[in-house]
C-alpha cells in the first residue's frame, strides 16, 4: 500500500475502534498544527515560570529592604518608585497563599465580635483588607496609597489625632528597624483602655533561632503603657498579641529595652 492510500485508509476507518492508535512519530508527521501548539504551550509556560521567578526575586529584595531599613527610609524608597509597592504585594499574596490561616482574617473575626462603633487604626494596612471587611470606621495607613481611603505615611508619624482610636492593629507590619516608634505612635493614637493587636511571624519570636523572646517583647510593650491581655500561640505561622492601653502612663518611665526583631526573609524556592 502506498503512503497516500494508507492515509486515506486510516481516515476512512477513523471510527473503527479496533484501529491501532497512531504512533508518536505518525502524529508528528500528520498534525503540524498540534506540534506548533505544543511548542507554543511549552514556551509560554517557560515564560510564565521566568516571570514568576523574576517577580519572586523582586519580592524577596523589596521584602529584605523593608525589614532592614527604618520606616523613613522605606517611605523614600517607595516614593521614588511606587510600582515597587505593587510588586511587593503581588509576592506577599503568593507567600500568604501557602499559609493555612491568614492573621488578618483572625483579626477581622475578632473585630466583628467587638463594638461596631470602635474606631480602628490599621498600621501597615497593605491592601486595606480590614477596612473592606468590617463596618467600623477604619483608618488605613501604609507607605503607599493605592486606594482612596488609605493614608500614605510612615506609621511612626501618622496624621491621626491623639486618643482618637479604640483599636490599633499591626498585622505583620512591624518591619522597620525602628519598630518601637510605631508602637509609641499607636500609644499616642489610642484612647485609654483601647486595644493593641500585633500579629507577627512566629519565627521572629523563636529565641532558639535568633528570634526575640516573646516575654521580653510583651514586657517592653507593658513598660510603654499597656497591659498584656493574652498571647495566642496556637497558630503554626504567626503569633498574636493582645494588649490594652493603661489609663495612665508611668511618669517615671525608664528606658525601655526593646528586643530586636529579626527580619523575616524568604528563601528562593
Ligand atoms: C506584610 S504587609 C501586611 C499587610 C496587611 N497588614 C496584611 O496583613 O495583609 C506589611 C505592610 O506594612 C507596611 N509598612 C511597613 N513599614 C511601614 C511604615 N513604616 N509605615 C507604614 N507602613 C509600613 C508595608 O508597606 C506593607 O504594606
Amino acid at each position: 500500500m502506498t503512503n497516500k492510500k494508507r492515509k486515506r485508509h486510516s481516515k476512512n476507518d477513523a471510527s473503527n475502534k479496533n484501529q491501532k492508535s497512531p504512533t508518536n512519530k505518525e502524529q508528528k508527521i500528520t498534525s503540524p498544527s498540534t506540534t506548533k501548539r505544543t511548542k507554543s504551550n511549552e514556551s509560554s509556560s517557560f515564560l510564565e515560570k521566568m516571570r514568576a521567578r523574576l517577580s519572586g526575586g523582586h519580592f524577596r529584595m523589596i521584602n529584605e529592604k523593608l525589614y532592614t531599613c527604618t520606616g523613613k527610609e522605606a517611605l523614600h524608597y517607595f516614593r521614588e518608585d511606587s510600582s515597587l509597592f505593587n510588586l511587593y504585594h503581588e509576592g506577599y499574596k503568593t507567600q500568604m497563599s501557602n499559609w493555612p490561616e491568614k492573621p488578618v482574617n483572625v483579626i477581622i473575626k475578632w473585630l466583628k465580635k467587638q463594638n461596631p462603633s470602635f474606631v480602628v487604626a490599621d498600621f501597615g494596612c497593605g491592601e486595606a483588607l480590614i477596612s473592606k471587611s468590617v463596618k467600623n470606621t477604619v483608618f488605613s495607613l501604609d507607605l503607599v496609597s493605592n486606594e482612596p481611603d488609605v493614608i500614605a505615611c510612615d506609621m511612626a508619624n501618622t496624621p491621626l489625632g491623639s486618643t482618637s482610636a479604640d483599636v490599633a492593629v499591626f498585622c505583620l507590619s512591624l518591619m522597620g528597624t525602628n519598630y518601637q516608634t510605631y508602637l509609641e505612635e499607636a500609644y499616642r493614637v489610642l484612647k485609654p483602655g483601647g486595644w493593641l493587636l500585633i500579629a507577627e511571624v512566629k519565627s521572629r519570636f523563636d529565641p532558639n533561632n535568633g528570634g526575640a523572646d516573646p516575654e521580653q517583647f510583651s514586657k517592653a510593650i507593658s513598660e510603654l503603657g499597656f497591659s498584656s491581655v493574652k498571647s495566642d500561640l496556637s497558630n503554626k505561622m504567626f503569633i498574636l498579641f493582645y494588649f490594652t492601653k493603661k489609663g495612665k502612663q508611668n511618669s517615671k518611665r525608664k528606658e525601655i529595652e526593646w528586643p530586636s526583631l529579626k527580619p523575616c526573609l524568604y528563601k528562593r524556592r
